[in-house]
């Protein structure tokens, strides 16, 4: 049977001199395969440890690229597995927005509204 590997076990392969990544549910050690890579090794560094199964398809690599996979396969990615969050720092407009920023303009109206209804009282 495959090895079942998790999401965190596959994130760990992240390096120049360590590479795995998902394709269609299936783990593969792109380690030895960068420097031949046609599309060059820093495409494949920048998905080292995630999926890959969008930019890969996205190429539209040939069936010899897809045959190649089969030197590579390690393991099936166990799906079952809690997913890991990309350790890049999200763009500030990603984290600003949201519930909590919604909050925020609620709170300050609420305090515009009182100063206003003061004022309006002092008349
Ligand atoms: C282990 C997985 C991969 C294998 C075995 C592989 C293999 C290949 C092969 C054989 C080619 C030559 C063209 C072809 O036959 O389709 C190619 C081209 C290319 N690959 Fe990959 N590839 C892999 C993963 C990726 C990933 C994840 C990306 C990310 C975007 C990528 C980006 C490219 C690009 C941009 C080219 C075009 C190079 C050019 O023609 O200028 N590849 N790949």
């Amino acid at each position: 049977m495959a090895k079942l590997l998790s999401y965190k076990e596959i994130a760990e392969h992240n390096s120049q001199d360590d590479l795995w990544m998902i394709i269609d549910g299936k783990v593969y050690d792109c380690t030895k395969f960068m420097d031949e890579h046609p599309g060059g090794e820093e495409v494949l560094l920048d998905l080292g440890g995630q999926d890959a199964t969008g930019p890969f398809a996205d190429i539209g690599h040939s069936d010899d690229a897809v045959k190649m996979l089969a030197d590579l396969y390690v393991g099936d990615l166990d799906k079952e597995s809690e997913p890991v969050h990309k350790k890049e720092v999200e763009p500030a407009s990603a984290t600003t927005g949201g519930e909590g920023s919604g909050v925020f303009v609620i709170a300050i109206l609420a305090v515009l509204a009182a100063v206003l209804f003061y004022f309006m009282n002092q008349a």
